[in-house]
């Protein structure tokens, strides 16, 4: 057993090391069998044909064509949770920052050169902002994340809305009975004092804040964007910000329009940089991409459905294909066709894909697995 991992990102050594024994982990590695990446973009890549499965170290997978991957049989993981609570310490930092003027207090008091203590006292007045306790807070995207920061406003006084059209129950499960559901965006906009956005980015999500979504918003409210740059639209905030509708916007995606900008706190995509989170996040990368690649077994994936079965049998077979009628019949009568017997196998989906994993009685022939490979909808056949 010889796997090659590539990286594209600093992945943290503790989850590199879990590789162990058999493993080559490079970050120029030609034919990697899998790789493990954090904000790399993917979207312009070339995928060598032995490349097996791709691991995020982290939440967000919009660096990553995860249907393009799917279409050639790659399995694209994330680590769901496993930076969640940087991030809402983060969005923490970011309320109270976008409320008390710390950002420019702290670059005005830098700039003082005589009578310092006598100056700061003199010209604090400027600096004064509102505290969060009692305010509204919404909380746009209620999973991992959008969870954490619900609760922790609960905790620091605040009264908290959340939306979520698709809350998961487990989310729902660990949410405190003090958070009220909104059941529209438009509840969030006309009732919180603090909006933060907690979804993923996608077609759908794109400029969720707009024109049309501040101009139903409370004045001055302040917008926290962890998430996504993209999630909001940049001319709209700025207008917003010029107009007094929105009273600070804090992002952690800068780009050239928001630097320097009156009212806009950049921050330079630090949500999941802590050493908690980077451990977390490259444990669970690389031990989902070592058990896929040894046992065929699926955890966390995003383009695929989770499928695990224990091993058993001689031999295994794993089949990533269509979600189409007929997929399993054929694959078994390939086997059966050959004398092969299955002794043990589970089938999953998950929206236009499926995976198949056959533990068998007795080792398959190179002839039977051709079959299987020219099964239409097949994407990829393994042998394990
Ligand atoms: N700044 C940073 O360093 C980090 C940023 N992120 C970003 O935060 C996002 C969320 O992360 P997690 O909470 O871990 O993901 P998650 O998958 O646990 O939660 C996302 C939630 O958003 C909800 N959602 C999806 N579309 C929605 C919509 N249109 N309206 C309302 N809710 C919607 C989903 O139902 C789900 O509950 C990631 O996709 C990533 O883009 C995540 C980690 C670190
Ligand atoms: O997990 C996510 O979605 C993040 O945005 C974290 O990105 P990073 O791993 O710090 O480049």
């Amino acid at each position: 057993m010889s796997y090659t991992i590539k990286t594209l990102n600093k992945i943290a050594k503790t989850g590199l090391d879990k590789f162990g024994e058999g493993y080559t982990i490079a970050d120029d590695a030609a034919n990697p069998d899998g790789i493990l990446l954090r904000s790399a973009s993917m979207h312009e890549m070339e995928f060598p044909e032995s490349l097996l499965s791709i691991a995020r170290a982290g939440a967000g997978v919009n660096n990553i064509p995860t249907d393009k991957c799917a279409e050639k049989g790659i399995v694209v993981f994330n680590t769901p949770g496993a930076n969640a609570n940087a991030v809402k310490e983060l969005a923490i930092t970011s309320m109270l920052i976008s409320s008390r003027k710390i950002v420019d207090g702290i670059n005005w008091a830098n700039g003082l050169t005589q009578d310092v203590a006598k100056e700061v006292e003199k010209g604090k007045a400027q600096f004064v902002g509102p505290e969060i306790e009692g305010k509204v807070l919404g909380v746009i995207g209620l999973g991992a994340i959008g969870v954490l920061i619900a609760n922790a406003a609960v905790n620091l006084g605040m009264e908290v809305l959340g939306y979520d059209p698709f809350i998961s129950v487990d989310a729902a499960w660990g949410l405190s009975r003090a958070v009220k559901k909104a059941t529209d965006l438009k509840t969030i906009f006309e009732k919180a004092d603090y909006i933060t956005l907690h979804i993923p980015y996608n077609a759908q999500t794109k400029g969720t804040l707009n024109a049309e979504a501040f101009a139903q918003m409370k004045k001055g409210v302040r917008v926290i964007n962890l998430s996504r740059g993209e999630l909001v639209n940049d001319d709209d905030i700025l207008a917003a910000i010029e107009a007094g509708t929105v009273g600070g916007y804090v992002t952690d995606f800068p780009n050239e329009k928001m630097i320097n900008k009156p009212g806009v706190i950049t921050i330079p995509h630090l949500g999941a940089s802590t050493p908690e989170s980077e451990d977390n996040c490259a444990h669970m990368a690389a031990m989902q991409t070592k058990v896929y690649l040894e046992t065929g077994n699926i955890r966390n994936s995003v383009n695929f459905p989770n499928c695990e079965m224990p091993l058993s049998g001689v031999q295994r077979i794993t089949v990533a294909h269509k979600n189409i009628p007929n997929m399993v019949g054929q694959i078994s009568t390939a086997l059966a066709d050959a004398q092969i017997n299955i002794k043990d196998m589970i089938n999953k989906s998950r929206g236009d894909y499926a995976y198949t994993i056959l533990d068998l009685e007795s080792v398959s022939s190179e002839e039977s697995i051709a079959k299987i490979k020219a099964i239409e909808g097949v994407l990829r056949v393994r042998v394990i």
